[in-house]
């Protein structure tokens, strides 16, 4: 069966980290998704995201869409069908909204990883070091953009803490052994 590894979780917690380190060990290609918001330093167009104007994302069919802070992002079904004719085994990062459309939506094919971090003091550390705004980190780490998983969606989520780097992988290695059975 062709499935869905969904992540979610708060800003900082990880989760960039986990779906590249996904696609550079076990070839689980992340399926991309389009945001109105500018690019990062790091972050390339069509690798990181499709980046568009408030113009070109208002033209675009999405499977779901949300407004984060003050940006636009959203995701197509086209996308993910379109990755999984390749690979059975794909990987996709939302906020909690998209998360409850595609579980909602696709039921058993979704393993839910929801990521997160014991303090926000850690996540917060993790912001300013990879250079975000710190208004922007206030903003992120507070209210329902905090992404606190919600008690309608606790049954589903497979609930990573990645405090320790090392132990993260052994836990990702273990569950792409299970999904890969
Ligand atoms: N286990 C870890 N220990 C220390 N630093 C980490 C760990 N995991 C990720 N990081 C670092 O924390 C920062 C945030 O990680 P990442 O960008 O993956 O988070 P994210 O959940 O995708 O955040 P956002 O939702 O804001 O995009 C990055 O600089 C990353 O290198
Ligand atoms: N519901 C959706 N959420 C998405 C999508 N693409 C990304 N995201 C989530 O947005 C926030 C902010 O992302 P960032 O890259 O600016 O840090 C984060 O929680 C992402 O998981 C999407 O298509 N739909």
């Amino acid at each position: 069966m062709q499935k869905l590894i969904l992540i979610a979780g708060p800003s900082g917690a990880g989760k960039t980290t986990i779906s590249e380190y996904l696609a550079n060990t076990f070839a689980i290609p992340r399926v991309l998704t389009h945001t109105t918001r500018p690019m990062r330093p790091e972050e390339r167009s069509k690798e990181s995201y499709h980046f568009e104007s408030d113009a070109s994302f208002k033209k675009l069919h999405f499977f779901e869409h949300v407004k984060y802070g003050s940006y636009q992002y959203g995701s197509s079904k086209e996308a993910l069908d379109q990755a999984w004719q390749d690979h059975d085994l794909v990987s996709l990062i939302v906020d909690i909204k998209g998360a409850q459309s595609y579980l909602a939506k696709l039921e058993k094919q979704v393993y839910f990883l929801y990521v997160t971090a014991s303090s926000k003091k850690m996540l917060a550390e993790r912001l300013i070091k990879r250079g975000d705004d710190p208004n922007k980190i206030k903003e992120r780490l507070t209210g329902s953009e905090l992404n606190v998983l919600p008690p309608t969606l606790q049954k589903y989520a497979h609930i990573l803490v990645n405090d320790d780097w090392n132990q993260t992988k052994r836990q990702l290695d273990n569950i792409v052994k299970e999904l890969s059975k």
